[in-house]
């Protein structure tokens, strides 16, 4: 065919920083701790709720309602109605997804027009510039940068600037998009940060689109906040979530969108015209294992606090096999991700086939093929305006066995010992 076969949607957005890394680790059958999910089962009472619905009869093989199963969007309302102090409406403020992917995808899809601008926060997940550039709008980046002349131990310690972040507003700004807790930096917005972003976005009429996949993982005292629970922003916010992140079920990809039904009908359209709905039977599961959650809220029982606080042993675990090695940990204070800084770690990156891509593509390529260790590069989530700033970090996972984490350690162990 001579003419062009791909849109043009598809130019600049080919690159997938989890298909190459997924591919590389699997092929050099490394220890990994590069992509986000747990190697562990989901808690038990999701598995059976899962099993009970596949043999509960034909209705939970068949479609369901389109913009979510009605026992799970009325689960979502209730558990979250508590969270946020208001009453979120089952049917019009909650569209369930496939996975927090569709979410954001929807997002954009259904709120970014031609031409608009949207700030996206750095370090960001990175589907969310080519779903900016897929939507025709254009990214402007405002990174989250390690405080001045202090020792940056935390992801805390990354912060951003207020007045940075209002000096790229224009008229064709139309959203922000921040995650909290941050994937790959841990930082948990504390209020004061969240109610400048809120001042904003209400001074500018902007929409915010609010990642919090991780909402239950915090630690140390952090405390996750939902910015569309402070006052003025619940109509101009999408809440995405996650079922993968919530209940270590990352294969069911099951997610969701809450917000105001003026927001949430214009990504019906978008869903009802793509992917129509989710696996329903996945959703009848996750609805009853937010219904237990709903009942044992707060208590040592819920799975939300059974699962932040092993996590926190293995953030401990993770931390302490880096500084052994000689790398110095930014300690997340959410999510499941720890970025360290490889800048002073003196390695021979001889590998030519890598010589033209950044230095922590490099440094992960040669771990991987050298050390039988998987990562994932740092930069991949910052913009191409930014990315050399921050290209002598990389980020590890923990939600992984302490049995996969200790591999990790015993090749970073004896890499230290040669150095
Ligand atoms: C911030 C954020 N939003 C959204 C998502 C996607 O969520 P879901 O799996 O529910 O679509 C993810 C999943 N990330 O997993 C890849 C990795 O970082 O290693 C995420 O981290």
């Amino acid at each position: 065919m001579a003419r062009r076969l791909h849109a043009s949607r598809t130019v600049g957005v080919d690159k997938n920083v989890w298909v190459e890394f997924t591919q590389l680790a699997a092929d050099y059958k490394a220890v990994n701790l590069g992509q986000g999910f747990p190697d562990f089962s989901p808690p038990q009472f999701v598995q059976d709720a899962f099993c009970k619905a596949v043999s509960g009869g034909p209705q939970m093989h068949q479609y369901t309602r389109a913009f979510g199963h009605p026992r799970l969007v009325k689960s979502l309302a209730k558990f979250f109605s508590r969270i946020v102090g208001r009453e979120i409406d089952p049917l019009e403020d909650i569209l369930v997804t496939v996975g927090a992917y569709q979410a954001l995808f929807c997002a954009f899809q259904a709120l970014i027009d031609n031409g608009d601008e949207v700030i996206i926060v750095e370090p960001f997940f990175d589907c969310y510039q080519p779903m900016v550039l897929m939507a025709g709008g254009t990214g402007v980046y405002v990174p989250l940068r390690p405080k001045e002349g202090s020792t940056v131990l935390s992801s805390g310690d990354w912060v951003l600037s207020a007045e940075e972040l209002a000096s790229k507003i224009t008229p064709r700004t139309k959203a922000i998009v921040i995650n909290t807790p941050n994937n790959p930096l841990g930082k948990v917005y504390k209020v004061e940060e969240l109610q400048m972003i809120a001042d904003l976005c209400i001074k500018h009429d902007l929409l915010c689109f609010s990642d919090e996949v991780y909402e239950w993982l915090t630690y140390d005292g952090a405390k996750h906040v939902k910015i569309a629970s402070l006052p003025g922003m619940w109509e101009r916010t999408i809440t995405v979530g996650s079922a993968g992140k919530t209940f270590s079920a990352t294969g069911w990809k099951v997610g969701w969108a809450i917000s105001s039904g003026n927001l949430i009908k214009h990504m019906k359209i978008i869903h009802q015209n793509s992917v129509y709905h989710c696996a329903t039977a996945a959703q009848e599961a996750v609805s009853h294992g937010f219904d237990r959650e709903y009942e044992l809220f707060g208590s040592p029982e819920s799975y939300f606090q059974q699962l932040p606080s092993m996590l926190h042993q293995k953030r401990q675990k993770l931390a302490s096999c880096l500084r052994s090695a000689g790398l110095q940990p930014i300690m997340p204070e959410g999510g499941y991700f720890m970025i360290t800084d490889i800048s002073s770690v003196k390695v021979d990156l001889n590998d030519e086939s890598t010589e033209d891509e950044s230095y922590d593509f490099r440094f992960v390529k040669w771990l991987i093929k050298e050390k039988g260790l998987a990562t994932i590069p740092v930069s991949a989530f910052f913009s191409p305006e930014h990315s050399k700033e921050f290209d002598k970090y990389i980020r590890f996972c923990f939600v992984k066995e302490n049995s996969t984490l200790e591999a990790a350690e015993e090749i970073l162990r004896k890499w230290s010992q040669k150095e």
